[in-house]
């Protein structure tokens, strides 16, 4: 077994991580303070599964859609109706099921382009929270969920890539991607990620077992720079946890 980050959920498999992050997400948005909830939603295969699990009968009729607004950690520079687009993956996985309201899914406006995309999102996020400056005591998310890249990498943070060192813009340009799919994206920055309530990672399988072991040897991957204003919590299933 692989030394895992603190505050680790170790599940069974890919299913058992999906079922523990809807039940954590639940219970996040039962716990909302305000009565809108911001969840921030991450792209890539892994959390496909829950996204599907949120709109199946047994979660859907649980879930408080009508107050939940979603927003994105990070999207590829596509349509929205190309195969690497986040939000499509989304709109799939939800399916006509899940009952979002049209002004809930605030997708990042891909069509713009990388620069105009990045400014026009972050004009999204700062026009919800209402304001420009993240007051700590006050998180802009209730739930942000990511993802972990086999190089390390989480949101479109990659490593050696100048977003990496934002610290005041929440949303900034990816012109070059630091893995497949090699085309620009938009992403979150760290402090806007960090400005939650709480932060999940869902990792699941054998191939990121080399980026957890990174992370275990202390190596200053993208993944580990990630905070929370609350708690953080990882749900790695057993393939990936494995030596
Ligand atoms: O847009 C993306 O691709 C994601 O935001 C990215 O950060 C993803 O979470 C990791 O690359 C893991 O991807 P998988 O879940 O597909 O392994």
């Amino acid at each position: 077994m692989i030394a895992l980050p603190p505050n680790t959920e170790l599940t069974a498999d890919a299913e058992a991580t999906a079922r523990a992050a809807a039940e954590h997400l639940l219970a996040i948005a039962e716990s909302a303070p305000g009565e809108r909830v911001a969840i921030c939603l991450s792209g890539g295969s892994t959390p496909k599964r829950l996204y599907a699990l949120l709109a199946s009968p047994g979660f859907v009729e649980r879930v408080p859609w009508a107050r939940i607004h979603w927003f994105f950690g990070d999207d590829r520079v596509v349509t929205w109706d190309d195969p690497l687009s986040n939000v499509r993956m989304v709109r799939e996985a939800f399916g006509h099921a899940a009952p979002v309201p049209a002004t809930h899914l605030h997708f990042i406006p891909s069509d713009e382009g990388v620069e105009a995309g990045a400014r026009a999102y972050e004009r999204t996020l700062q026009a919800f929270y209402g304001g420009e400056r993240l007051d700590p005591d006050r998180p802009l998310f209730d739930l942000v969920l990511l993802g972990l890249g086999s190089d390390g990498h989480t949101a479109s943070l990659f490593p050696g890539k100048p977003a990496l060192a934002e610290r005041s813009a929440w949303v900034a340009p990816v012109p070059e991607a630091g893995m497949e799919p090699f085309v620009p994206r938009i992403t979150l920055t760290f402090p806007a990620l960090a400005s939650s309530r709480s932060v999940l990672f869902l990792v699941n399988g054998a191939g990121k077992r080399d980026a957890l072991r990174r992370l275990a040897a202390g190596e200053d991957l993208p993944a580990r720079h990630v905070e929370s204003a609350g708690r953080l919590t990882w749900y790695i299933d057993r393939e990936a946890a494995e030596a």
